[in-house]
């Protein structure tokens, strides 16, 4: 029976939409097919001790394997708000943030597309889904769980974040080395099988990602290192699973294959999925919702059936999202001239100064700015 739900936009507007999960529409079966019903729960896992970024006390400790809410929302956001911490930990003085006043729910068998121009915060709004991020608790719920604080959510696969290039820092080598080597591909993938309850989960991977296990990780294409990377990502029977611009490197066989397992986990085991992406192609009639990123704010978020000329392929993915861009560009633009002719004339521009001089970990450049260090402003002229 569907459920009402609540959706509310960041104007402060309230939708009430049946989240009862979108039907599979057999005239949309091709290669970006739409989705079906809810799964049983999978195993839930244990809650660890952290300290709360409010109180910044520690919270309970729980062995114990935590409860997971498979009757309400998957995903639950409150009231989201975000600002990029300096390495203070704290954000600079007077940061604008990043993310603000963004709500919305996700429930069993949904998936969203996370639209947004580059910079608009959809790695960071994934991110902190994803509990990679810090935010207070109530702010994002994943399962009934707080995302960052429950550890247990990714530790033990329901909540997976599978994103960037398959990269890592390695001291006074460079950052964004490419994670290769010479071993097989089946060395990585037979690794994380080890924790995948279901021992056909790995063959359906591989054969939908058409990954060959023999290939040597030093000498494999930046499309087979991506397949490599969701075949080992995807491994682990998710709940919740965000996604972030992983297609970029795939053929269209690839990532129409790729899709459409996606569609049958929501279809067949109740997962929900958030698909970060600028490619649109194909895509019309994949998602249940739309999300839609601008300004650090949620500008929408809709059912894909509010979008009835997607459906009748009167108009495509990229030309809406062409228009909505276009019109956040127009926007962005005439907020900035308005700064600036807001902006003190006199004495030049105030801009923070970069306290810690592009510092970073690892880094041969690495310095930092002596004397300046207890400057917060430095005055431009
Ligand atoms: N670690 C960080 N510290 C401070 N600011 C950051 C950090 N990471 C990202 N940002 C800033 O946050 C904003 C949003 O970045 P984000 O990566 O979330 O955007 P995006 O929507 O995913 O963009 P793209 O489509 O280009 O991937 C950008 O302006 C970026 O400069």
């Amino acid at each position: 029976m569907p459920v009402p739900v609540s959706v509310t936009n960041p104007g402060g507007s309230v939708s009430h939409a049946s989240h009862a999960v979108a039907p599979v529409d057999s005239s949309s079966a091709g290669l970006f097919a739409n989705l079906g019903s809810a799964a049983p729960p999978p195993p839930p896992s244990a809650v660890v001790a952290i300290s709360s970024p409010e109180t910044n006390t520690q919270q309970h400790v729980a062995s114990a394997p935590a409860p997971m809410n498979e009757a309400g929302p998957l995903i639950k956001v409150t009231d989201l708000a975000y600002t990029y911490p300096d390495i203070s930990g704290q954000p600079p003085p007077g940061a604008k943030p990043l993310i603000k006043g963004m709500n919305f729910e996700l429930h069993a068998g949904e998936r969203a597309l996370l639209i947004g121009a580059n910079g608009a915060g959809k790695t960071t709004l994934l991110k902190i889904l994803g509990g990679k991020l810090m935010v207070p608790q109530h702010m994002v719920q994943v399962l009934g769980r707080p995302a960052f604080h429950d550890t247990g959510l990714t530790t033990s696969g329901l909540l997976n974040y599978v994103g960037g290039n398959w990269q890592r820092e390695v001291a006074f080598a460079g950052f964004d080395c490419a994670l290769g080597g010479d071993f097989p591909a089946s060395r990585m993938i037979d690794n994380a099988a080890r924790e995948c309850a279901d021992p056909s989960r790995k063959q359906r991977l591989m054969e939908a990602l058409d990954v060959n296990p023999d290939w040597r990780m030093h000498q494999v294409s930046d499309g087979q290192r991506r397949r490599v990377q969701l075949v080992v990502g995807l491994l682990r029977e998710f709940k919740v699973l965000l996604l972030d611009e992983i297609t970029v490197d795939l053929d269209v066989l690839g990532r129409a294959s790729l899709m459409r397992f996606l569609t049958e986990e929501c279809r067949n085991r109740g997962a929900c999925i958030i698909y970060a992406t600028h490619i649109f192609d194909g895509l019309e009639r994949w998602p249940s919702h739309i999300m839609y990123v601008a300004r650090g704010e949620l500008q929408s978020f809709n059912r894909l059936k509010d979008y009835p000329h997607l459906i009748d392929g009167s108009q495509t993915l990229v030309r809406m999202v062409d228009g909505w861009l276009r019109e956040n560009r127009r926007i962005e633009k005439e907020i900035k001239a308005k700064e600036l002719k807001e902006a003190p004339k006199e004495g030049g521009k105030e801009e923070y100064y970069l306290r810690n001089n592009g510092w970073a970990g690892g880094r041969l450049a690495a310095s930092i700015a002596g004397d300046k260090m207890d400057d917060k402003k430095l005055t431009l002229v």
